[in-house]
């Protein structure tokens, strides 16, 4: 692994006490220090010199005694740049807010008085953590070969490669995993994949929805029933938790559980066994859940409608989904798998896309994510004449104005201009099919500044 070699870390000191300043400038006399007093010059810091680690006071001017100011300054931080591991120095008997400023995406926490030996350990330990994770993404970007991962999804867009290592890197751990991802991006799929990749690939993987199911069935679709426990329970039916026992229960739309129900499940969580309804006894039952909801469980948390200790017992690992749009790219890789699989089937002359049906799928939305877009190219595929697939088979309404970059909060010109060069060159190469020459025409660049700019930004040819 390449470490950055210590003189050229970056370090930002966001500390107004000057006395403070001075000893940890010299304290930290192998990294690069850089010192703030307040909030606007530590974001000016972090914009101009991108740090990788701050340690921040939270008792910052004008309010050296609250911690509002310092909070200002971690979500600033976050905001433009969520990678950067902010150690969070917080003043005696303030532990409350250190834990709360850890729940904001904080790395970690420090109480003062400070012990410039104990911190120099943690500041360490954040710039070795920051270099594991350059190369770890890396790693993601050089992505797959044949773009499958996980086993059998179809992706080459790094935001997705890197949501799938991170399913392969728990899969064997015993932790609870909530994906958070619109309709259609994959989630279920990904639910098998982490019950393939896991210890428990020989037992079942059990998938259910909790939105499809009317509410008065959903307990006995989740716990059985015995025989005899209402009118029409003619025998004894197991749930899906308990059919699922020894492998993977997938609770779609978790967030649709009405409140009695999210007792139940949280119960089953803790003991790990069921009651069937009608039942007297505890079943003991080896399920592992993994859950996903497109809802948003802080709003129904904080209006009581989902149960905050059921949720930590669920998503102890949040995973979050990029949308199809979010991931550029894919859209024509995907098209492309769609058309081949169904092509054979469904109608064997067609051979692949007209260059505007791949244009129109590149720019189009695609609010249903993967979904609509599966069967869309189905219906196309149907539809076509000739060997070509075309833009008016796929009778795509296409949102006019709408565009990349809805989330773009940027660092500096210099990541926004990577971020766009990226997305303009992973969309060339998927449409050219890997193609070097035919992407770098697209660009209207020469190869030699393609090839240049690939290897700058390590991504793979
Ligand atoms: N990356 C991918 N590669 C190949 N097929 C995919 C990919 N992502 C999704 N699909 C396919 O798209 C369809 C929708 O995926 P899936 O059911 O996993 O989405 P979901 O997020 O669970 O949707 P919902 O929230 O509506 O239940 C499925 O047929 C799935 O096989």
């Amino acid at each position: 692994m390449s470490a950055t070699p210590p003189e050229a870390r970056k370090l930002l000191v966001v500390e107004d006490d000057s006395g403070l300043q001075a000893q940890l400038k010299w304290a930290y006399d192998d990294y690069q220090v850089l010192i703030a007093g307040d909030h606007d010059s530590a974001v000016d810091l972090l914009r101009a010199e991108e740090p990788d680690v701050v340690t921040l006071d939270l008792g910052l001017p004008p309010e050296p005694d609250g911690t509002r100011e310092g909070f200002r300054v971690l979500k600033a931080i976050l905001d433009a740049k969520p990678d950067t591991k902010v150690i969070v120095v917080s003043g005696h008997g303030e532990r409350a807010s250190a834990l709360a400023a850890i729940a904001s995406g904080a790395w970690d926490f420090y109480q003062k008085p400070i012990d410039i030996e104990e911190l120099g350990l943690i500041v360490r330990r954040a710039f070795h953590v920051r270099d594991l994770e350059v190369e770890n993404s890396r790693l993601s970007e050089q992505g797959t070969t044949d773009n499958r991962v996980l086993g059998g999804m179809i992706t080459g867009a790094p935001e997705m490669v890197k949501v799938a290592r991170t399913i392969e890197r728990v899969a064997d751990l015993d932790v609870s995993v909530m994906l958070l991802g619109a309709s259609g991006t994959g989630k279920e799929l990904l639910a098998r994949g982490l019950h393939e990749a896991s210890a428990r690939r020989d037992g079942a993987f059990v998938a259910i929805n909790c939105a499809a199911i009317p509410e008065s069935l959903l307990e006995s679709e989740l716990f059985g029933h015995e025989k005899g426990a209402f009118t029409g329970a003619v025998k004894t039916t197991e749930g899906k938790i308990e059919l699922a026992h020894g492998g993977t229960l997938f609770l779609d739309e978790v967030g649709d559980i009405p409140l009695p129900l999210q007792v139940k499940l949280l119960r089953f969580l803790q003991e790990r066994t069921i009651e069937r309804i009608g039942g007297r006894k505890a079943i003991a039952v080896d399920t592992r859940i993994v859950c996903a909801t497109h809802r948003d469980l802080d709003a129904m948390i904080a209006d009581g409608s989902f149960r905050d200790d059921l949720y930590y017992r669920l998503a102890e690992m949040v995973v979050k989904i990029p949308t199809l749009a979010g991931r550029p790219g894919d859209a024509v890789l995907l098209a492309r798998h769609f058309l081949h699989q169904y092509a054979p089937t469904m109608n064997p002359a067609v051979r692949g896309f007209a260059p505007d049906a791949l244009h129109a799928i590149d720019e189009a939305r695609w609010p249903g994510n993967v979904r609509e877009l599966e069967n869309r190219i189905k219906r196309a595929v149907i539809m076509a004449d000739g060997k070509l697939v075309t833009k008016g088979d796929l009778d795509l309404a296409r949102a006019a104005n709408e565009n990349e970059g809805d989330e773009a909060a940027w660092l500096n010109l210099r990541s926004a201009r990577e971020a766009a060069d990226r997305v303009a060159i992973r969309r060339a190469m998927t449409q050219s099919e890997g193609n070097i020459s035919s992407a770098a025409k697209l660009l209207g660049i020469s190869r030699p500044t393609l090839y240049d700019l690939l290897k700058q930004y390590r991504m793979q040819a």
